[in-house]
């Protein structure tokens, strides 16, 4: 699909219609508190919607209708390919509305225009494709046996699920999630950020116009502490999982721990390394990967390349053609589809990044900050152990480590209390393939920067990551449990049982 100019953008943004209830059995309704808090645009202040602000009753109701849905199989017990057709059918609705949600996206999370069209809608349709399509193509198995019995072992979905989001792919990560929670049979309740809730709001009315039935996707909107805790301790949830920061992910660990032990996936922070290595190629290249991995989507990733650990032969060439690619990254209103840096999510997360500017040592490009908006940011760092080094600040600032040999490179990125992604520029492929080993993290990419994509899963080491993967088959084994058969096939009736 193409662009449209920026005056387009915002004729559409004029016009659009903001849903602001919480989806709870099929229709958006009032907090039963009638309670309500203001959504904003981050690139302006200005409100977009008032939005539900739920509570444990909510949750509850919620609750109590996914279960019904879940135990009455109007969801679960459904041919596998008539919920594949259905998920199909939501891809479709999902394409033909992808411009109204993608300016609605930009709008409620500052995320530019650019990315919203060109990456967040594309793979949030892709990743329900995806799972849609595996629905019908995953078989069960059976274990060796003697010949006087069978042994099956199955996957049966795990239940009610809940599903706690963050704002930084606030459509994306609800597709990582909805997508294989929905293809094994699961009903959900899903949580978003509070900062970004009007994606999820939309995409469970489109659920239900293509065909998912009432009670199987509820969408219940408010604060972590409000909502996210009561989901986190429902006495009636099977499992949880949540994509955020690994202070609140640990939280879910004490929920489950104090309710009903219910499972928990956590898909937490990062701090992830890109090594330059002094053989590797085509240092432009590598340049753009780096700058790309540090500043794509304001920093605002996980994933995000946030620590450089440069061989100091060729740093200075790397750092000139890095200053060269960054200057290219403009910053500016989201909807402005030439913008590839837009607004922070929020004034709060605004004042945390810029608190880290204020303390830092050389900045060597970049630094300034103001209403909301982070000039792409290097600096240098004389140790790992500088707090820019070690925390998660989720901004586009990007710090530099010279280190002067292989070893000392792999040891520095593997210091940290995060393991989710590192990348590894070299040409040499014996280093390659060793240093992909010897860096613990759940995702390596090699002369590149990612994730990998929908068929390879997602997660970390460490503080990064908990008990399952998103993304490909494997993000169905979060969903469902196994069961074992054992069937006695012996026809001699009267022998006796021991
Ligand atoms: N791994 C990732 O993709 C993300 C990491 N972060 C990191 O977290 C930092 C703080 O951002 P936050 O929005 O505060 O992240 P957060 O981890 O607190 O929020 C994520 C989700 O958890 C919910 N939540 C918050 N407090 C809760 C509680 N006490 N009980 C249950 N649920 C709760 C939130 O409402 C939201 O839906 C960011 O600066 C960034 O470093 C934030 C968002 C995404
Ligand atoms: N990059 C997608 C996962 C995340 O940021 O949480």
């Amino acid at each position: 699909m193409s662009l449209l100019t920026k005056d387009e953008y915002m004729a559409l943004a004029a016009d659009l219609d903001m849903p602001s209830g919480a989806f709870i059995d099929g229709s958006f309704r009032a907090a039963q508190s009638g309670a309500t808090f203001a959504t904003a645009n981050p690139a302006t202040g200005g409100e977009l919607a008032q939005v539900a602000a739920c509570g444990a009753a909510d949750v509850d109701f919620a609750v109590q209708k996914a279960r019904d849905a879940f135990d009455d199989g109007r969801w679960s017990r459904l041919h596998p390919s008539e919920r594949k057709d259905i998920l199909i059918r939501l891809t479709k609705l999902l394409t033909r509305n992808a411009r109204e949600l993608a300016v609605m996206e930009s709008l409620d999370s500052g995320k530019t225009i650019y990315d919203c069209e060109t990456v967040d809608l594309p793979e949030t349709i892709h990743c329900i494709k995806w799972h849609a399509e595996l629905i019908d193509k995953i078989y069960d198995q059976v274990a060796p046996a003697s010949d006087d019995h069978i042994a099956m072992v199955v996957r049966e979905p795990i239940g009610v699920v809940g599903l706690v989001l963050p704002w930084n792919f606030p459509l994306l990560m609800l597709a990582w999630k909805v997508a294989p929670a929905l293809a094994a049979g699961c009903c959900v309740v899903v949580k978003p950020a509070e900062e970004t809730s009007l994606t999820a709001l939309r995409f469970a009315e489109l659920a239900m116009e293509a065909g998912v039935p009432r009670g199987v996707l509820n969408v219940v909107t408010g604060s972590g502490p409000d909502v996210g805790e009561p989901i986190g301790r429902h006495m009636d949830i099977d499992m949880v999982s949540f994509t955020g920061s690994t202070v609140t992910g640990k939280r879910f660990l004490g929920y489950a721990g104090e309710s009903n032990a219910k499972e928990v996936v956590l898909e937490m922070g990062g701090k992830n390394p890109a090594i330059v290595m002094e053989d590797a190629e085509n240092l432009d290249r590598v340049a753009q990967h780096v700058v790309n991995g540090a500043f794509w989507n304001m920093g605002e990733n996980c994933s995000a390349t946030s620590r450089l650990i440069v061989h100091a032969a060729i740093k200075d060439e790397l750092m000139e053609r890095i200053a060269q690619h960054t200057r290219t990254w403009g910053v500016g209103d989201p909807l402005d589809p030439e913008t590839r840096v837009g607004a922070l999510v929020s004034p709060a997360h605004f004042d945390k990044v810029c608190g880290y500017l204020d303390k830092a040592g050389t900045t060597l490009l970049g630094g300034t900050a103001k209403d909301g908006f982070v000039e792409p940011t290097v600096i240098a760092l004389a140790s790992n152990d500088d707090p820019l080094a070690r925390d998660e600040i989720f901004g586009p600032v990007l710090s530099v480590i010279e280190v002067s040999s292989f070893d000392e490179a792999i040891a520095v990125a593997n210091d940290t209390d995060y393991g989710l992604c590192a990348s590894l520029f070299t040409a040499n492929a014996k280093r390659a393939i060793r240093g992909a080993r010897m860096l613990r993290a759940g995702t390596v990419t090699v002369n590149s920067f990612g994730e990998g994509d929908i068929a390879t899963p997602f997660g970390g080491f460490k503080q990064s990551g908990f008990g399952g993967r998103d993304n490909s088959i494997h993000a169905h084994d979060q969903y469902t449990q196994l069961k074992t058969i054992w069937i006695d096939l012996s026809d001699d009736e009267d022998e006796a049982v021991d």
